[in-house]
């Protein structure tokens, strides 16, 4: 039999390129796995910090050791970067696992279009309206889904001069207090991210943020429990059990997202039958909303003492690192990781059948 050639596509010009590797090993451990190796062949390709690609010698090195290339950020070049590698040609379906911009927000999904071929995951609007919080919160309030209270603030309002500056530090401790989140728009893994309890706090984390992101968001600080539910398919998503993280960190972050023993992911999360259904029908409404396809990861806050279960945001390539929520999520709702992976490939071949 034939094996189909599966272009395993991973680093990536962002703030996550370290997850990306590491999510990668995963995928390319499930493309051996549960039969999987008798019908996938993978071809791995792995796309240097500064935007270059390397074919399957350099990738399949860096998958094994798991470190990143260094590169000097600069290209020499910019006609360096229209040279894919030769193997590319010879893929019959990609899976993209790149996290954050460059790679999760549209821009390797219009590529991939470009190039009529194949891949796991949201096409080009799911993927940049998901990425994008303000563009994901837009749409999340035009399908009526419940959010906490936040404002949209322009890197240019943050680099402007000292008359505009605290002008606008004003406005966010007026509207919404302390404390409150200051996140770069297009990122995950809560790069950039930082909670602020004050005006030097609040002055430090927008510049922080701005150093990431044109656009930023600041979001009221709401105590809730955090819970996930992951969502796979194509025109009818089905969505998984619901997780549920706690952590002793002021709040989960990088160090404590990707630290063995910082997080314990309780999973189904002890939550009643009908909060689980909302959450469940929530996550199914915000795919459908901005246009996912294959998988996506819905984040959400349930606060508990008033009932409201708030969506923070969507993740279009969630992480797959053996401590990410999706896989386990599936595995807990009966579909072991070989399979997750079998699925994704089966759902973006169902959506981009060979002309
Ligand atoms: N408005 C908020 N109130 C309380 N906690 C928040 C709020 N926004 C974010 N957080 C905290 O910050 C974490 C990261 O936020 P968020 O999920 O928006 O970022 P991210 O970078 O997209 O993360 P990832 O993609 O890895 O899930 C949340 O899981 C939560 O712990
Ligand atoms: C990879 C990271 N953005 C996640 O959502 O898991
Ligand atoms: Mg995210
Ligand atoms: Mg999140």
């Amino acid at each position: 039999m034939t094996k189909l050639r599966v272009g395993l596509l991973f680093g990536g010009r962002s703030g996550e390129h370290e997850v990306s590797i590491i999510s990668a090993r995963a995928i390319a451990r499930g493309l051996r796995e549960g039969g999987n190796g008798d019908k996938y062949e993978m071809l791995p390709f792995y796309v240097q910090k500064n935007g270059l690609w390397q074919g399957p010698a350099v990738a399949q090195q860096v998958l094994e050791t798991g470190e990143a290339i260094a590169c000097s950020e600069i290209i020499e070049r910019r006609s360096q970067l229209w040279q894919f590698p030769p193997a590319a040609a010879e893929v019959d379906v990609w899976f993209p696992i790149i996290h954050g911009p460059n790679g999760e927000d549209g821009t390797i999904q219009g590529l991939l279009t470009l190039m009529q071929a194949p891949f796991v995951g949201s096409g080009v609007t799911g993927s940049a309206v998901g990425m994008d919080k303000l563009a994901m919160k837009d749409a999340f309030a035009q399908a009526g889904l419940s959010q906490v209270k936040y404002m949209s603030v322009s890197r240019s309002e943050v680099w402007s001069n000292p008359c505009v500056f605290p002008k606008l530090c004003d406005k966010i401790e007026e509207t919404l207090g302390y404390p409150c989140f200051v996140k770069p728009a297009n990122l995950g893994s809560s790069v950039g991210i930082s909670k602020v309890r004050s005006r030097s706090e609040l002055e430090a984390a927008l510049d922080k943020a701005a150093t990431f992101d044109r656009r930023l968001i600041v979001e009221a600080g709401v105590v809730a429990r955090e819970v996930e539910c992951a969502v796979l398919g194509n025109d009818q998503p089905k969505a998984s059990v619901v997780g549920e993280i706690t952590y002793q960190s002021d709040f989960y972050d990088y160090e404590t997202k990707y630290t063995d023993g910082k997080a314990q992911l309780h999973i189904p999360a002890a939550l009643s039958p009908d909060v689980t259904t909302q959450i469940q029908e929530m996550a199914v409404k915000a795919f459908l909303a901005i246009d996912c396809a294959g998988l996506a990861r819905m984040d959400f806050f349930y606060v508990e003492a008033t009932g409201e279960i708030l969506i923070n945001e969507v993740n279009t390539l969630p992480g797959f690192t053996s401590l990410s929520m999706y896989p386990q999520l599936w595995a807990a709702t009966g579909i072991p990781f070989p399979e997750l992976v079998n699925r994704l490939i089966q759902l973006a071949l169902e959506r981009h059948p060979a002309s």
